[in-house]
C-alpha cells in the first residue's frame, strides 16, 4: 500500500523534526511533484526550486529559523521553504494576483524576512541581522544564513559584505549555492574560479596535508604524471580558493555534494558548532530530478506552461507574440551591424532582453558584466569615452542598482552611453520588486540626461537611432508588452518633438509612453458615448519636454490628463506639471494618472492597470468624470 502524502502534514519546519532519513528523502520528491504540477497550471521559476530542495529541507532541520535568520538571496528559489513553511495549501495561488508572492514576503509567513527579488544583497542583510542579534543579548547565539546563487555571487555588494563578515559574522553563515548557473551560462572569473574549486575533493581541514603532498608532485611526465598533475592543479584551486575566502576572514568548507541530506546535515551542524563567519560552498543541479530541466535550465529557468509525461516535456506553450524587447533587440542587432563602434552590455539578462543573437552575431562587442549593473554602466562610462557607443540594454528596476554610475560616471561626464530600459512599467508576475516605475524619476533628475518613452514599438528602432546619434547620455524606456503599432497617419520621431494623434476642444489626455494606445481607445469611447472631442498627445520625449507643442494644449484644454505606466511623483505627469510652472501656465483641472505613492503588488499587467485606472477605461473614468466637473485649478 501506497504511504499517504506527506507534504500536505508540514504545516511549519517544527513537523520536520523526528522525519527519518528516507522521510526527507520522500518529501522532497513530493515537493519536486509539486513544481511540476504548478508549471503545468503556470510560468514560474522552476529549475533554481528544483535544485535547492534538499538543501531547503537540510537548513530546515540543522536550524530553526523561527529562532535563527534564513535570507534565500533573490529569492525567486523560495518555493520548497514556502511549502515546508505553512503555504502548501495557498501555493498553487503563486503569482497570481492575490495569491501568494513569487518571492519572500514577510506578510506571508515570518519565516520570510525581506521582501527581495533583486539578486546580491542577501549577505548584507544576513550579516546586519547578526550584528543586531549580537548587539541584543537575548538574541545572541542566533545564527544568520544568507543562501546565496553562484550567479549572483560575482555582485560587487557581496564582497563589500565579506569585506566587513570579519567583524560581525561571528553567527553568519554563508550558503554558495553553486550550480554553474545563473538565468544564461554564468561567466567571468568568479565562475571560473569556482569551477576550480569543484575541482578540489578535498575539505579544509585537509589543506595544510594538501599544501604538504602538493609541493612533491611532478608536473610532466607519462600519463601517470600528467594526472598527477591534473590533481596537482585542482587541488591547487582549492587550497588557494579556500585562502581567498579565509584571507577575508572566512571559514571555507567544500564544495559538497548540494543533493545528499545527510551530508549537508552534517556540514551545517559543524559549521554551528564553531564561530563564524563561514562559507559553506554547496554544488547542486540546477533542473536536478527533472531531466528536460537539467539538460537545458536556460529555457526552464522560468519556462511557459508545458505538459508532461513522466520526466518528458510533450507540450509547451509558445511564447506570447511579438514584444517591445523583440523590437529593442532587432534594433540594437541593425544597429551593431550598421555602426562597429556600437556594443551592447548586458548584466546577466541575455535571455530575457533576447540578446542571443546579437550575442552570437557580434561576440566581440557583447558583454555580459553578471549580476553586476554598477560595474556595467561605470564600463559603459569608459567605452564611451574613447568614442564607442555602448547600449546598456538592462531591466528598469535592475539599472536601480546603478544610480551613482548614471549621475557620475555618465550623466556628470554627459558621455553618450544609451539606456535601452526594458521591463520600464509593470512587471507582471514578479510584483514590486521588479516593476519598473521608478525610472522617470530617478533619470529625469539628471542634467544631460534626454529620456525618451516611445508611444508603440514602431518608435523603438527611431529613437534607437536618434540615441546613437546625440552626443549626450539617452534613456529609452518601454513596458514587458506586446509589440502593439498604433494606427493611422503618423509623424516621423525627431528630436525633442511631441505628436498630436487626435484634436479636440473638450480636453486633452498626455501620453508619456506606450499606453498611449490606451490612450486613443479612451477618447474614442468617450466620442462615441459622450460625445466629447479629445485631444490626444504622444509626448515621446519625456526629457527635453516639447514644451511648444504642449504648453499651448493645457493652455486651451477645459482638462488634461496625463498619463503614464511609471510612479507619478517625479515621473511624466510631474514634468509636465513643472513646465507649467516654470512658463507661468496654470493648468485647468489636472490629473496625473500613474503609480501612485505605494508598491504595486503582483499581477497580470492587465489586472494592474485596470486596478490602477491606467487601461482605456480607467482612463476614460477620470476624463468623463473631469468632463463634468465645474473648471477649477485642480493639479492632482
Ligand atoms: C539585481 C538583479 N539583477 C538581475 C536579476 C535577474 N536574475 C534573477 S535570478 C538570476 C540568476 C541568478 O543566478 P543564481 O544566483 O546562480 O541562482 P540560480 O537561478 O542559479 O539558482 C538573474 C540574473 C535580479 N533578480 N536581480
Ligand atoms: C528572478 C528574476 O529576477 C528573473 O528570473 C525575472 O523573473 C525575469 O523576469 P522576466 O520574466 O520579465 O524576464
Ligand atoms: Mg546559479
Amino acid at each position: 500500500m501506497q504511504n499517504p502524502p506527506l507534504l500536505p502534514t508540514i504545516n511549519s519546519p517544527k513537523d520536520l523534526v523526528g522525519l527519518r532519513a528516507a522521510d526527507l528523502e520522500r518529501l522532497a520528491g513530493e515537493i519536486r511533484e509539486t513544481l511540476c504540477g504548478l508549471v503545468e497550471a503556470r510560468s514560474a521559476h522552476f529549475a533554481s526550486n528544483l535544485g535547492v530542495v534538499e538543501l531547503c529541507l537540510a537548513l530546515h532541520t540543522a536550524f530553526d529559523f523561527s529562532r535563527d535568520r534564513l535570507i534565500w538571496d533573490t529569492g525567486h528559489q523560495i518555493y520548497p521553504h514556502k511549502l515546508i513553511t505553512g503555504r502548501y495549501d495557498e501555493f498553487p495561488t503563486i503569482r497570481t494576483k492575490g495569491g501568494l508572492m513569487g518571492y519572500p514576503n514577510p506578510a506571508e509567513s515570518d519565516y520570510d524576512l525581506f521582501v527581495t527579488g533583486h539578486a546580491g544583497s542577501s549577505v548584507s542583510t544576513a550579516l546586519g541581522l547578526a550584528s543586531g542579534d549580537q548587539l541584543l543579548r537575548d538574541h545572541e547565539n542566533r545564527w544568520s544564513v544568507a543562501v546565496i546563487g553562484d550567479g549572483a555571487f560575482p555582485s560587487g555588494v557581496v564582497y563589500e559584505a565579506l569585506n566587513n563578515a570579519k567583524r560581525n559574522g561571528k553567527r553568519l553563515l554563508v550558503v554558495l549555492n553553486d550550480n554553474r548557473m545563473s538565468i544564461c551560462h554564468r561567466v567571468g572569473g568568479v565562475a571560473d574560479y569556482l569551477d576550480r574549486l569543484r575541482m578540489n575533493p578535498i575539505y579544509s581541514g585537509l589543506k595544510e596535508e594538501v599544501a604538504r603532498v602538493l609541493s612533491k608532485v611532478p608536473l610532466l611526465g607519462d600519463p601517470v604524471e600528467r594526472l598527477l598533475a591534473q590533481m596537482k592543479e585542482a587541488a591547487k584551486a582549492g587550497f588557494h580558493g579556500g585562502m581567498l575566502f579565509e584571507d577575508l576572514g572566512m571559514r571555507y568548507v567544500g564544495p559538497i555534494d548540494g543533493h545528499n541530506i545527510a551530508l549537508l546535515r552534517k556540514y551545517l551542524r559543524m559549521a554551528q558548532r564553531g564561530d563564524g563567519p563561514v562559507l559553506l560552498h554547496v554544488v547542486t543541479e540546477k533542473g536536478h530530478g527533472f531531466r528536460p530541466a537539467a539538460e537545458d535550465p536556460v529555457t526552464f529557468h522560468a519556462p511557459p506552461v508545458f505538459q508532461r509525461d513522466c520526466d518528458r516535456v510533450v507540450a509547451m506553450a509558445k511564447s506570447a507574440g511579438r514584444t517591445f524587447t523583440h523590437v529593442a533587440s532587432d534594433s540594437i542587432r541593425d544597429a551593431m551591424a550598421a555602426n562597429n563602434r556600437v556594443t551592447v552590455l548586458t548584466a546577466a539578462m541575455c535571455q530575457g532582453n533576447k540578446l542571443e543573437k546579437v550575442r552570437d552575431e557580434f561576440p566581440d562587442r557583447f558583454f555580459d558584466t553578471g549580476i553586476c549593473e554598477a560595474h556595467a554602466v561605470a564600463f559603459a562610462a569608459g567605452q564611451a569615452k574613447v568614442g564607442m557607443r555602448p547600449i546598456v540594454d538592462i531591466y528598469s528596476t535592475f539599472l536601480q542598482r546603478s544610480f551613482d554610475h548614471i549621475f557620475q560616471e555618465v550623466a556628470l561626464q554627459n558621455l553618450p552611453v544609451t539606456f535601452m530600459l526594458d521591463r520600464g512599467g509593470l512587471s507582471g508576475p514578479d510584483g514590486p520588486t521588479h516593476h519598473g516605475v521608478f525610472d522617470l524619476a530617478y533619470l529625469r533628475v539628471f542634467p544631460n540626461m534626454v529620456v525618451m518613452a516611445p508611444g508603440d514599438a514602431s518608435e523603438v528602432a527611431p529613437m534607437l537611432a536618434i540615441a546613437l546619434e546625440h552626443p549626450q547620455p539617452c534613456a529609452i524606456r518601454y513596458p514587458k508588452a506586446a509589440a502593439d503599432v498604433v494606427a493611422g497617419q503618423r509623424s516621423p520621431v525627431r528630436f525633442g518633438k511631441a505628436e498630436v494623434l487626435r484634436e479636440g476642444p473638450d480636453g486633452a489626455i498626455l501620453a508619456g509612453g506606450a499606453l498611449l494606445g490606451e490612450c486613443l481607445k479612451a477618447a474614442e469611447q468617450l466620442h462615441l458615448e459622450e460625445g466629447l472631442s479629445l485631444t490626444v498627445v504622444n509626448a515621446r520625449f519625456i526629457k527635453p519636454l516639447d514644451t511648444q507643442t504642449l504648453l499651448p494644449i493645457i493652455e486651451q484644454s477645459p482638462f488634461v490628463v496625463t498619463v503614464e505606466e511609471a510612479a507619478v511623483a517625479g515621473g511624466f505627469g510631474s514634468a509636465v506639471l513643472e513646465a507649467c510652472s516654470d512658463a507661468g501656465v496654470s493648468p485647468g483641472q489636472f490629473r496625473r494618472l500613474g503609480v501612485g505613492d505605494h508598491y504595486v503588488e503582483h499581477g497580470e499587467r492587465e489586472e494592474l492597470l485596470a486596478d490602477l485606472g491606467i487601461d482605456a477605461a480607467g482612463i476614460a473614468r477620470v476624463c468623463r468624470e473631469l468632463s463634468h466637473a465645474p473648471a477649477a485649478n485642480l493639479a492632482g
